[in-house]
């Protein structure tokens, strides 16, 4: 199982995520980022690819989509908190453009 990330680590972690528009949730251990589309035709589209990876990785968001926009939660439920998984998705996410 993934450690959750503390310390320096994660403080690298997020600052490297915030580059790419990541930001720490309030209360509790996790990042948050929020995607906006031309419409939902994309927006679904994109969540789609974002399924393939995320089930490929056995790795799976937290996440909300209203009509063109979608809210996307990375943690780790099994760690109950951030770890180098939800890093590696939010950078596999990033690829993906938008
Ligand atoms: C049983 C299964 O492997 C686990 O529930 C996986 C599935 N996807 C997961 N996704 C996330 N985000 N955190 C987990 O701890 C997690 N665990």
């Amino acid at each position: 199982m993934a450690e959750r990330l503390t310390g320096a680590a994660r403080d690298a972690a997020l600052s490297e995520l915030a580059d790419l528009g990541w930001e720490a949730t309030e209360g509790r251990d996790a990042i948050r980022r929020n995607f906006r589309f031309r419409d939902f035709n994309e927006a679904w589209g994109w969540m789609n690819r974002v399924a393939l990876i995320a089930e490929s990785m056995n790795h799976h968001p937290e996440w909300t989509n209203v009509y063109n926009r979608v809210e996307v939660i990375l943690t780790t439920h099994d760690a109950k908190g951030l770890t180098s998984l939800d890093v590696d998705l939010a950078l596999r996410i990033g690829k993906l453009g938008q």
